[in-house]
């Protein structure tokens, strides 16, 4: 079967499932019951992998009660009986189970596949502190590799060097490791990772105390991102004994550091946490930090691989996975303001170096009223402060063109006014026509021909005034295009809005940059009452201004010609992050950006600017960012300005974390698109 557009597992995501069952102690038919429902469950909603906890089925807080032999037989028993009822069903499951072995008793992880035991892994660090007894009736599995155990009438692998692979789920390498293992300072899972694995299975037993969650979130989180891993984490819950200590089964799915999914916890009965882990991503980071492969150069081990074919559902289901609309503005309203801050502070300890490094005594900057410059211009003021410059070293000129509004002259009046730096307006227009006239261009002659010579006219004017004007007043030109231009290729070559002395702008996402700038709104150091103005700045249409409005009277409106940068952040996050396919990205695009009424907008976004974009809509504009960027823009990239990195997923510096060739295509982006949307 070939695998639908919607189905996860055809953009390389794989459903796993954190389970944790109430327990009954030392009783291992029941405890197989309960496992064996929730294996159905997981089954039906497209599994790959359910873990269980640690000794789920004899219980783990039972004590000496772990060497009886009847309690022992009778959990073997149930492993059989577990092996044939996964005959029919989907998942991998890892169940905790005590074992005997080598003349020992081993604290276990059994592996089960459609009616095979893959492998039996045995746990290396036994805690034998506090309230632990584990020593005194378990062997350490530690070093334990090459060997077999005999379960029912087979020999099946048995140690820590078992990875199991899925031989179609391209990605999903699975290790085990047992719950304290994850607690020492180096877990078995960091050889696991480095050898191979992708995703860790943790069964666990962790007695709660106050305060425990919290440490098994930060284990969890830190080791799934220092592995670059996922890490599927489920503890025992209710039914284990309360003699002396309390259980609340707390199950969590963890991708590269990130929390993906997690249970309530002291539950009152079954709980399953599933979450789709990306195994396109994991790939895509080992693959991008070097060291990954390096660090494994040094210090993977010899595994055996035992392989599996999984046969997952290839059909259309929803994706087990938040997905965000803007992959650079947090939704939650602290972790975006703590961004503002980063990135405004960033922005403003460059540039403050940049004009004490080159001996500077002024920041000359074109004013057009838009978002862009308005960001620039405001990093001036604080740099103009924080130095103990008066505000009038900072030289704002608004350069009205053709295209100019009157709405934008006036914010960009309004604030340099409102911030008190010297402020000029310098009307291009007479250069414009003599220019425009020297080169023969028919509006010379009154002819309304606005085509791309008649735009870049204006823009280069603008800039060629801007340096000229920074020689005289010894200054430098503040740069203000961003990220999102930068990667359109939005601009005008060298002579025009694409070259500056340094540009603050580089780094940062159009889509962020408008929460910048309502976040500064609150800063009235920066000027009184700038709030008002800030906001009115940041309802307006985003227009380039540089052909005069139609006869509807509507300014040039960039997102109309370019797309909405909502998508095309969406598409640049992705493709430079982490190199997803466009249908890869198309499809998550989809999930976040098809029903305006679900998941989460980042706060104050405008109510009547939440709107969705369906499938036809995003693949049409994805093409345009395609072309753009791999095929028309690098030129321009490859040439320049300095400025500051700001976002986590990249800058598009050729100094930096983009390079890439100026005279390239765009044809496996555009083909493989193609290929893969949905007909119709
Ligand atoms: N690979 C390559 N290597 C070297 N040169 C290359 C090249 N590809 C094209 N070129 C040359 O580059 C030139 C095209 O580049 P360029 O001169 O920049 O012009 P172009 O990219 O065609 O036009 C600039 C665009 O940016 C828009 N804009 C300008 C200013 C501000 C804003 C805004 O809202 O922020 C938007 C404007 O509306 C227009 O659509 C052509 O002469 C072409 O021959
Ligand atoms: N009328 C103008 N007066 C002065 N400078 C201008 C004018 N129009 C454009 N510029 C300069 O060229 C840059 C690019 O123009 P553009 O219209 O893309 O930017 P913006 O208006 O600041 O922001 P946005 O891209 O969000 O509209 C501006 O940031 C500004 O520095
Ligand atoms: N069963 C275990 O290995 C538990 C040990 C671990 N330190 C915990 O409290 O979670």
């Amino acid at each position: 079967m070939t695998a639908e557009f919607r189905s996860p597992y055809r953009h390389g995501f794989a459903r796993v499932a954190a389970c944790t069952v109430p327990v009954a102690l030392a009783d291992p038919t029941r405890n197989a019951e309960a496992i064996a429902e929730s294996i159905g469950k997981c089954h039906d909603d497209g599994v790959a992998l359910a873990v269980f906890p640690e000794l789920s089925l004899s219980g783990y807080a039972i004590d000496d009660l772990r060497q009886q032999d009847a309690l022992l037989d009778a959990v073997e028993a149930q492993i059989e009986h577990l092996r044939t009822v996964s005959e029919t069903l989907l998942p991998v499951i890892v169940i905790g189970a005590p074992l005997r072995a080598r003349g020992r008793l081993y604290n276990t992880a059994v592996v089960l596949h459609r009616g095979r035991i893959l492998g039996v892994v045995p746990k290396s660090y036994l805690p034998n502190y506090r309230e632990f007894y584990e020593a005194r009736q378990f062997a350490s599995g530690a070093g334990l590799r090459n060997a077999s155990i005999r379960l029912g009438q087979a020999d099946v692998p048995f140690g820590v060097d078992l990875l199991f692979g899925a031989t179609d789920v391209t990605g999903f390498v699975l290790g085990v490791e047992i719950c304290e293992d994850l607690w020492v300072p180096e877990p078995p899972s960091g050889a696991l990772t480095l050898s191979g694995a992708t995703v860790i299975a943790n069964p666990s037993a962790s007695p709660v105390t106050i305060g425990r969650a919290r440490e098994r979130h930060l284990l969890c989180a830190a080791q799934s991102a220092r592995t670059l891993s996922a890490y599927v984490y489920a503890a025992a819950g209710p039914g284990e004994s309360t003699t002396d200590l309390a259980w609340d089964g707390q199950a969590t799915v963890h991708e590269a550091g990130r929390l993906l999914a997690e249970s309530d916890r002291f539950p009152d009965g079954a709980r399953i946490v599933t979450a789709d882990i990306d195994c396109d991503l994991l790939r895509q980071d080992r693959m991008r930090a070097g060291t990954f492969g390096a660090n494994a150069d040094h210090n993977a081990i010899a595994v055996r691989r035992i392989d599996f074919t999984l046969d997952p559902p290839l059909d259309a289901r929803p994706l087990k996975r938040r997905v965000p609309r803007f992959p650079f503005v947090p939704d939650d309203p602290s972790r975006l303001a703590e961004d503002c801050y980063e990135a405004w502070t960033i922005q403003v300890m460059s540039l403050r170096q940049r004009l004490e490094h080159s001996g500077s005594q002024t920041m000359v900057i074109g004013v057009s009223g838009g978002l862009d410059s308005t960001l620039a211009l405001l990093v001036c003021a604080r740099v103009a402060d924080e130095i103990g410059w008066p505000r009038t070293a900072i030289h704002g000129f608004t350069m009205p063109g053709f295209g100019t509004g009157s709405e934008s002259l006036g914010f960009a009046h309004g604030l340099m006014k409102t911030l008190g730096i010297t402020a000029r307006e310098l009307d291009i227009r007479p250069s414009a026509d003599l220019m425009l006239r020297e080169i023969g261009h028919p509006f010379a002659n009154g002819e309304a021909v606005h085509d791309i010579t008649f735009e870049n006219v204006q823009a280069g004017l603008r800039t060629d005034f801007l340096f000229r004007l920074a020689n005289q007043a010894r200054g430098i030109v503040v740069g203000t295009g961003d990220l999102s231009e930068v990667a359109l290729g939005w601009c005008t070559y060298g002579v025009g809005d694409q070259m500056s002395h340094y540009n603050v702008n580089a780094g940062m996402p159009k889509t962020l940059i408008q929460h910048l700038i309502r976040w500064l709104g609150r800063d009235d150091a920066l000027g009184d009452g700038i709030g008002a103005l800030l906001n009115n700045i940041v309802s307006a249409e985003i227009s380039p201004e540089l052909v005069p409005a139609g006869i509807d009277g509507k300014a040039q409106s960039t997102e109309a010609q370019i797309g909405p940068y909502a998508l095309q952040d969406f598409t640049l996050f992705h493709v430079l992050r982490y190199g997803f396919r466009p249908s890869k990205i198309a499809y998550l695009a989809e999930v976040a950006w098809s029903d305006a009424g679900s998941g989460d907008w980042p706060a104050h976004f405008p109510k009547d600017a939440r709107i969705a974009y369906d499938l036809p809509t995003i693949a049409h504009w994805m093409r345009v960012f395609l072309r753009r960027f791999f095929a028309t823009s690098q030129f321009k990239r490859s040439a320049m300005p300095n400025g500051p990195r700001l976002s986590a997923a990249g800058s598009l510096s050729p100094r930096g974390d983009w390079r890439a060739p100026s005279d390239g295509n765009a044809r496996v982006w555009l083909e493989e698109l193609e290929l893969a949307l949905p007909s119709g």
